[in-house]
This record gives structure tokens, C-alpha cells and sequence, in this order.
């Protein structure tokens, strides 16, 4: 089992657990599943910088990242660094992250977040909607076409709006739908680790462009990003370069005026 599998694996388990102990009615009463959506697309579109800047404390690749920080001041550090959107990994057994992260970073700002999960069923959305979250990401690599399909368009009918993320062209030629908003190209194996740029260059020609396109992963310089605009981005998904330092949201802020000026 690579560690890709191994993270679906235990996910089935962990939605089968939660979904016994809170039904979708207790989901759907949540105070913010009626919250007008704010749309990262929207937001992407209309930005010059494009930077999601991501909430990752460790990950199954670089181990610990950073532990010492507190979502909430991470939240408005990047909403204040003139981010698009945030990320919020609520993965809790590989990323340590939760949904209660979510939750902080929604009571925290206004902005764009997005729940960064491992999504495998429809329950995963709705929880998604009640924490706060107004996008989803869905990972081809880990769902067949018919369930991107029905996954995507449950997100829709809920009014979040949705990412897909490929890593090669068989997963992008199976997943190019009208459900989808953005389509996000992962720079990382998840299977592997291995992590190259190349990859969001050359998916980025047979990205039909009515997508926004996203670059996810292994991004840390504004020559790196001025490089991937040529190529159609305007997304980019950050995460480690910003969480490693002591003041993620500092830092950020630097980097996104630094790449306004350009
Ligand atoms: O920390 P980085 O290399 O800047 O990467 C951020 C983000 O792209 C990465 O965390 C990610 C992209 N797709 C994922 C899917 C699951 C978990 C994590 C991810």
C-alpha cells in the first residue's frame, strides 16, 4: 500500500465513525450552513498575486512543519496579507490538523476558505458547509469519474465551490467536467513525494480555460509564480514556505507585496 492508499483507507473508517456520531440533520443545523458562499474562483479572477496561503501544521512528506502556531492568528495573518483565500487541512492523523481549524479560521475572517481533505463521501460536503468552508478539493487521484461527477455536483448544489486537483493528464482527461470551477494541478506526488513544477507546466496546455487553473505544491519563489502566469495560472496554493517561518502571516504578507510590484 503506498501512503496514499493507506490515508483513503483510514478515511473510510474515520467518515463511517463520524457519520454515527452526527447525523447530516445536526450538520444542516449549523448556524453557517446557509452562509452566502465567497468564491476563491472569483477571487482568483480578480487578483494579480493569486496566492492561497495554507494552514499545515505537518504533513506525511516533510513531518513537522510547524506546531507551535494558533490558527486563529494564522487566519487573519493571511487574510490581512492580501491572500485570495485560505486553506485549512482538517485532516487529523497525517496533517494534525481538524474541523475545529476550520471553524477558527471562519469565526477569524471573511475571506475565501477552503477545506483541504481527503473527500471520499457526500458526508465530508455537508461537514464541510457546517464548519465554515465555501470551497472543496476534491483529488482525482483517489476517485473514479462517476464519483467525481457526484461529488462535484453535491458541492454545486450546496453552493461551495470546487477544486480538483490532478497530477497527470489521465487524471485530467477523466475529470474535465462542468461541475468543477477550478482545476488544480498538485506539483507533489502524493503517491511518491517527488516534487516538480514540470508538472503543472505541461498539464497547464490541455487545461480547457474556462477552469480557473491552480498550481498546488513545492511553490517558494515569485520567479516560480512569474513563471507559472506565462503558462495560464492564477492560482497558487502555498503552504510549508509560509508555515515554516515563525509568522506565517508576516511572511506572506512580504511575499504578496513583493510579488504585487512585479
Ligand atoms: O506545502 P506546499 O508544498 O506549499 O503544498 C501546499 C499544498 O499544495 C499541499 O499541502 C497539498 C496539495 N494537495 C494536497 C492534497 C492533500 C494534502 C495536501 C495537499
Amino acid at each position: 500500500m503506498n501512503i496514499l492508499d493507506k490515508i483513503v483507507f483510514d478515511k473510510g473508517l474515520e467518515v463511517k465513525l463520524r457519520k454515527s456520531l452526527i447525523p447530516v440533520a445536526q450538520l444542516e443545523q449549523s448556524a453557517l450552513f446557509n452562509r452566502p458562499k465567497n468564491s476563491l474562483a472569483a477571487a482568483l479572477r480578480n487578483s494579480n498575486s493569486g496566492i492561497i496561503a495554507e494552514h499545515k501544521r505537518r504533513s506525511p512528506s516533510k513531518s513537522v512543519i510547524n506546531q507551535n502556531l494558533n490558527v486563529q492568528d494564522v487566519a487573519t495573518g493571511y487574510e490581512n496579507a492580501g491572500a485570495c483565500g485560505m486553506s485549512v487541512l482538517t485532516d487529523a492523523k497525517y496533517f494534525g490538523g481538524s474541523l475545529d481549524d476550520l471553524l477558527i479560521a471562519r469565526a477569524a475572517t471573511k475571506f475565501p476558505l477552503l477545506r483541504k481533505e481527503f473527500i471520499i463521501d457526500e458526508y465530508q460536503l455537508l461537514e464541510a458547509k457546517a464548519y465554515g468552508a465555501d470551497v472543496i478539493l476534491l483529488i482525482a487521484a483517489i476517485l473514479t469519474k462517476t464519483e467525481i461527477k457526484n461529488l462535484s455536483e453535491f458541492a454545486k448544489s450546496l453552493n461551495l465551490d470546487v477544486l480538483l486537483e490532478v497530477h497527470n493528464e489521465e487524471e485530467l482527461q477523466k475529470s474535465i467536467m462542468p461541475s468543477l470551477d477550478m482545476l488544480g494541478v498538485n506539483n507533489r506526488n502524493l503517491k511518491t513525494f517527488e516534487v516538480s513544477l514540470n508538472t503543472s507546466k505541461s498539464l497547464s496546455k490541455i487545461i480547457p480555460d474556462d477552469f480557473v487553473k491552480v498550481s498546488e505544491s513545492g511553490i517558494s519563489t515569485i520567479d516560480a509564480i512569474q513563471d507559472l502566469k506565462h503558462y495560464g495560472f492564477q492560482g497558487f496554493l502555498i503552504g510549508e514556505n509560509f508555515m515554516k517561518t515563525d509568522n506565517p502571516g508576516e511572511y506572506a504578507k512580504k511575499f504578496i507585496h513583493e510579488l504585487e510590484a512585479k
